[in-house]
Parts: structure tokens; sequence; C-alpha cells
């Protein structure tokens, strides 16, 4: 069960916001589409309320198109950093125009002093995309917002006690509605990652599989391309791995599978990635890495394998060694080619680079 702590924690985390800030961004950037529409259409109520003056504000209530540019821009924004300045910033910009407006009118502010209500659950809805902090602090700021404006003599009609009733419990109440909104969002948050990690991982080994494998590669490719930094690949194969199962059965041939993702994990960097590409076939993408720095990692692998040795369940000693083929992109000449094509080449040439291995009597290391 998460707790409030996990949840608030979880508003620190940039990539938390960063995925919650894109499921609702298109809700935020609707929501002032919304208020756009509001501001205007409430030219009717100011007839109502003081028809002699409303003829006059007609532009004032047209120009909330203004509105128009930080929907779109929110819609568009690459991180939640700048989408939660954006949003902070319209909504105070949209009350201010909105009070403008009422200060016009004729007993304007008393009369619609309900429509203050507006602003906090607008809040509640347009902040639903970034941290729970934002939703207070933007709560807070059009709640006491125009407070603020009644101290400085440029609201002083605001009728400041029937407001203070008004706008107190709504804003509380809001504000704990956006703690339940947050708590929905963490359990889809945690679930989503939950399939993420579980389409992104091979069952068996917890290593990447072979679609993460393929996306992990064109980041890199295109890194390379990027930043001219060398890429290695290591492809290992387990040698005549049919005998395994054939002689020790089929469970004790995943547990070697498992064996030897654990080797390749354990003998490997951070930034290296460990993949199954399937069956008995394995890739290593080291980012950064030459020829040179392969050989001697795969050599690494290679060793430890060999003699770490390996007893089934009955204890027997089971044999088992690895063919490593390496290949290597190193940046300049790679310039003209295409993210998709650096891939293949690599892949091509470790797979041949293994090939190579294999026919040199296996449990070795050659390269391409
Ligand atoms: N236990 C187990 N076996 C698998 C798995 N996936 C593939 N295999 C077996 O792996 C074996 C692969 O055999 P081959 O491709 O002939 O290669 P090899 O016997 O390793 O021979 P070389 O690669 O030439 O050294 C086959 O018997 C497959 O049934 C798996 O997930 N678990």
């Amino acid at each position: 069960m998460t707790t409030v702590k996990e949840i608030l924690l979880c508003n620190f985390d940039n990539d938390y916001l960063q995925k919650k800030f894109r499921a609702y961004r298109l809700q935020t950037a609707l929501v002032i589409l919304l208020t756009a529409v509001m501001g205007a259409s409430e030219w009717i109520v100011d007839h109502a309320i003081d028809p002699a003056a409303a003829s006059g504000l007609i532009w004032m209530r047209l120009a909330y198109v203004w509105l128009l540019i930080p929907a779109w821009a929110i819609r568009r924004a690459p991180s939640h950093r700048s989408a939660t300045l954006m949003a902070l910033l319209t909504l105070l910009l949209a009350q201010i125009h909105d009070i403008a407006i009422l200060r016009q009118l004729d007993g304007g502010l008393s009369t619609a002093v309900m429509s203050f209500v507006f602003y906090p659950l607008a809040v509640t809805l347009l902040c639903l995309g970034f941290s729970i902090f934002v939703n207070w602090l933007a709560l807070a700021l059009v709640t006491l917002s125009p407070f603020a404006l009644a101290a400085t003599g440029w609201l002083s009609e605001l009728p400041n006690k029937l407001y203070g009733l008004i706008i107190w419990p709504t804003s509380i109440f809001l504000a704990c509605i956006c703690v339940t909104f947050a708590m929905g969002y963490h359990r889809r948050y945690l679930l989503e990652r939950a399939l993420e990690d579980a389409s992104n991982t091979d069952a068996l080994t917890g290593v990447a599989n072979r679609r993460h494998f393929q996306h992990l590669l064109q980041r890199e490719t295109s890194r390379l391309l990027r930043l001219a930094q060398p890429c290695a690949l290591l492809m290992l194969d387990i040698d005549h791995f049919k005998r395994i199962n054939d002689n020790f059965g089929h469970p004790t041939g995943d547990r070697v599978i498992k064996a030897l993702a654990d080797a390749c994990t354990l003998n490997t960097r951070d930034v290296d990635e460990v993949a199954r590409l399937g069956g008995e076939e394995f890739a290593v993408l080291m980012p950064g890495s030459t020829t040179e720095g392969a050989i001697h990692l795969a050599e690494r692998i290679r060793q430890y394998i060999e003699t770490m040795g390996f007893r089934d369940d009955l204890g027997h000693v089971i044999p088992w060694t690895v063919s490593i083929g390496v290949a290597s992109l190193e940046n300049s000449e790679q310039s003209m080619a295409s993210i998709e094509s650096l891939g293949e080449q690599l892949i091509g040439n470790a797979d041949a680079a293994l090939y190579a291995a294999k026919n040199a009597g296996r449990n070795c290391v050659k390269s391409l």
C-alpha cells in the first residue's frame, strides 16, 4: 500500500514529474482553452450586472484569446519545469484580467464574488500534470492574490469577508482533492513502470530482451553520430548448448543461460548494457568503448566462465564455455550513415566475428 509520504517523495523525482506532465499536458492545454472560452462568454454576466459598462468591455472579454498562446506553448513544452512556470503565470494573469474587468462594472466585484471560485477549480484541473507542491502553490496564489490586490488598494471594492468565507473552504477542499488525484496518478505510474519493465526485460535472466536491445542500440548509434563517441558490441553464444540440454535437461540449460547473464552483468560496467537476444545468445553493448577495450572485456568474461564451472542440482559438473564476437563503430567515417544502418552494421560485424570464433574451435574471442 502506497503511503502519502511515498507520493510526496515522488514529487522530487524528475523522471516521475516528466512522465506525469506528458500524461496530462493535453488536459492542461484544454483547461486553458476552456478558461479562454469562459472568460470571453462572461460578457453575458457583465451585461446582467451593469449593462451600460458591459458594452464597452466586449474587447476586454475578447482579449481572453491571449490564453491560446500559453495553451499552445504548454502543449508543446519539452519539460515539466518550463510548463509549470507558464501555467502559474497564466493562472495569475488570467485572474488579474478578470478582476480588471469586474472593477469596471458597477458592483461587479460584490455581485460576481462567487466567480473567484472558478480559479481554484481551474487550478485543480489545470495543474494535474504537475507536482503536488505546484498544485498547492497555484491554489495558494489564486486564493491569496485577490486579498493581496485588495491590500494595495487596487481592489478596494472586494467584499473581503464574503470572499474569505467562500474561498477558504473551497481552496482547502480542493487542496485535499489534489492529494487524491496525486494518489491516482501514483498508482498509474507504478503500473506503467511495471509494464515497461516487463516489456523490456527477459523473464528468465532479468537482463534486457531483444526488443529493448534494439532501442538501446538505436540510442547509442545516434549518440555516436552526434558526439562522435565510439561504441562496441559483444555477441556471446554458449558452445554446444544443445548437448547441455540433452545431457542435463532443459531446466539445467535454463540455469546455465541465467549464469551467462549473471557473468556478463558481473563483469561489465554500469554503462554497458547486457541483453539476451534469444536462446543462448547474448549481446553486450559498450558505449564509449573501442575494439581493444571490448576484446579485453570479452576475454575476461570468457575466462570467468571457463573457470567458474557449473554444478547441477545433483552435483554434476557441467563443462561449459562461450564463444564471443567483437565489433565496434568508431566515429568520423560513420557521419554519412543513418542510425539504422549503423546499428545493422554493428550487429552484422559482431555476428560475423562470433561465427569466426565458432569456426576457430569455440571458447575464444574474435573481432572484426
Ligand atoms: N534450456 C534452454 N534451451 C534453449 C533455450 N532457447 C534455446 N535453447 C536451446 O539451445 C540450443 C541451441 O543449439 P544450437 O543453436 O544448435 O547451438 P549449440 O548446440 O549451442 O552449438 P554451437 O552454438 O554451434 O556451439 C537448442 O537446443 C535450443 O533448443 C532456452 O530458453 N532454454
